[in-house]
């Protein structure tokens, strides 16, 4: 099957925001002190056509029924729920997220009859528009629900997980814009998450304060989360995967997620996505010494960016370098070999994002329709159930008093070489188990 046709292809114009601030009324968020913070927040998540109601329900069925419509208040607040570590709110995300599951397999098995009586490009357009004009215009509403049908949003599995990466200041964030923003005039709904490995270790954020990508954020067809997730790192994947599938089932049929190309987190970006795009600077020699083996091995593409004015030269000798490079790199599936494109994200669709785009989308035709990339997914699945047993059970050993006390003891022991690792290690798991109370999943 070829990549899911846009949503709604004629929305572009109809769209966009006037100000930032003319938001605040509607926002039902806290106001931040930060002024680039408070437009970050108003402008990525509060549109008047987000939601048919202003009022706001946090219970499960209250959020299900949000996201299914497209509300990016609902979908804001269901991430939220999914990166909460309060036991409780991780059992609610968990109970709305296997509802979304249950009415995606429903879903699939009504699939062959629906979507052969409306094709695809109508039946996303009506619903979509019927979402956002239903609250616009107030009066369109009456007809708006009688096109839109909540369950054809879900579109789990029609989706494309692209994730992006390099090293800071390479242009991550103006190619988003600039690729977000052509994806958006093409008719689709774009979804960019960020994971932030330095959040993960230092509880700072190499992201900052700095706002990214406005423009996308300000249009009703994209949602830009914006705080990059928190936590360990375990447990900053498993958010970023479940906000993967919140923001599918919000009828976002494109998700872009980014990371910073320092440390571990491309390795566990590149096991949530379906290609792996890597962004590099145009210099080849030293930095391409420098860059780590590691991360070649795990791109599909590599975009040689800032390929204008006096960068193209070396723009170009770039993309030399590093396609000879990628001939010693073994290729991840048979289906796809890795290639180098140059690209200018400054420069318009024109400037190389159309091409970018285009070896993407043939990247996904071809996976999809060799059924490689349902494996892929599969694969990804089966890796996560197990990085997540040994973040749940991190958690809980961290959460518990008694263990705590004796890992401390243990580690000054380890330290001093008193003790071996493996020795204090097993003293800490069977101190656990002797102390553990199981509780009822959800
Ligand atoms: N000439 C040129 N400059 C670019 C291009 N893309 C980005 N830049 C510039 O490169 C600088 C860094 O761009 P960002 O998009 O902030 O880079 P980033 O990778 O998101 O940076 P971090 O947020 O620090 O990770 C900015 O000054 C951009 O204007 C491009 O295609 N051409």
């Amino acid at each position: 099957m070829p990549f899911p046709p846009p949503i709604r292809p004629h929305a572009l114009r109809t769209t966009r925001l006037p100000r930032p601030l003319a938001l605040f009324s509607h926002s039902t968020r806290p106001v931040l002190i930060h002024r680039h913070s408070v437009v970050r927040t108003l402008t990525s998540e509060a549109h008047p056509s987000d939601s048919l109601e202003r009022t706001r329900d946090d219970s499960v069925e209250g959020l299900l029924r949000g996201l299914v419509q497209g509300d990016r208040y609902a979908l804001a607040r269901a991430i939220t729920l999914v990166e909460s570590s309060n036991p409780k709110h991780r059992v609610q995300a968990q109970i709305l997220l296997s509802k979304i599951l249950k009415r995606e397999s429903e879903l699939a098995s009504q699939q062959s009859t629906s979507l052969a009586s409306v094709t695809p490009s109508t039946e996303a357009t009506k619903t979509v528009s019927g979402t956002a004009t239903g609250s616009a215009s107030g009066s369109g509403s009456g007809s708006a629900k009688n096109t839109t049908e909540p369950e054809q949003r879900l579109r789990l599995g029609k989706s494309f997980r692209i994730g992006l990466s390099g090293p800071p200041g390479v242009g991550k964030s103006t190619f988003i814009e600039s690729f977000g923003m052509y994806l958006v005039s093409q008719g689709h709904r774009v979804s960019v998450l960020a994971v932030d490995p330095s959040s993960a270790r230092t509880g700072g954020s190499i992201l900052g304060d700095k706002t990214r990508m406005t423009e996308l954020s300000r249009d009703h067809m994209a949602y830009v989360r914006p705080s990059p997730s928190r936590g360990t790192l375990g447990g900053v994947a498993r958010n970023t995967t479940e906000a993967i599938t919140l923001c599918e089932a919000a009828g976002y049929d494109i998700c872009l997620v980014e990371t910073v190309g320092v440390g571990q987190s491309e390795t566990m970006v590149a096991d949530i996505v379906d290609m792996f795009v890597l962004l590099v600077p145009p210099a080849g020699g030293d930095e391409l010494q420098g860059m780590k083996k590691g991360i070649m091995e795990l791109s599909d593409l590599v975009i040689v960016n800032k390929s204008d004015g006096a960068l193209v030269d070396s723009a170009r000798y770039a993309q030399i370098e590093y396609t000879s490079a990628l001939k010693f790199v073994k290729a991840i599936t048979s289906y796809w070999k890795a290639r180098v494109i140059r690209v200018s994200s400054m420069g318009g669709p024109e400037g190389g994002i159309k091409e970018a785009w285009s070896t993407m989308k043939e990247y996904f035709d071809i996976m999809e329709s060799s059924g490689e990339l349902q494996r892929k997914r599969g694969h990804q699945r089966k890796i996560w159930m197990w990085r997540q047993v040994s973040s749940e059970l991190m958690d809980l050993l961290n959460e518990d008093a008694q263990v705590r006390e004796l890992a401390k003891d243990l580690e000054s022991k380890v330290l001093q070489n008193e003790m071996m690792s493996g020795a204090a290690a097993h003293q800490i798991v069977e101190k656990f188990m002797k102390g553990f109370k199981p509780t009822t999943s959800p």
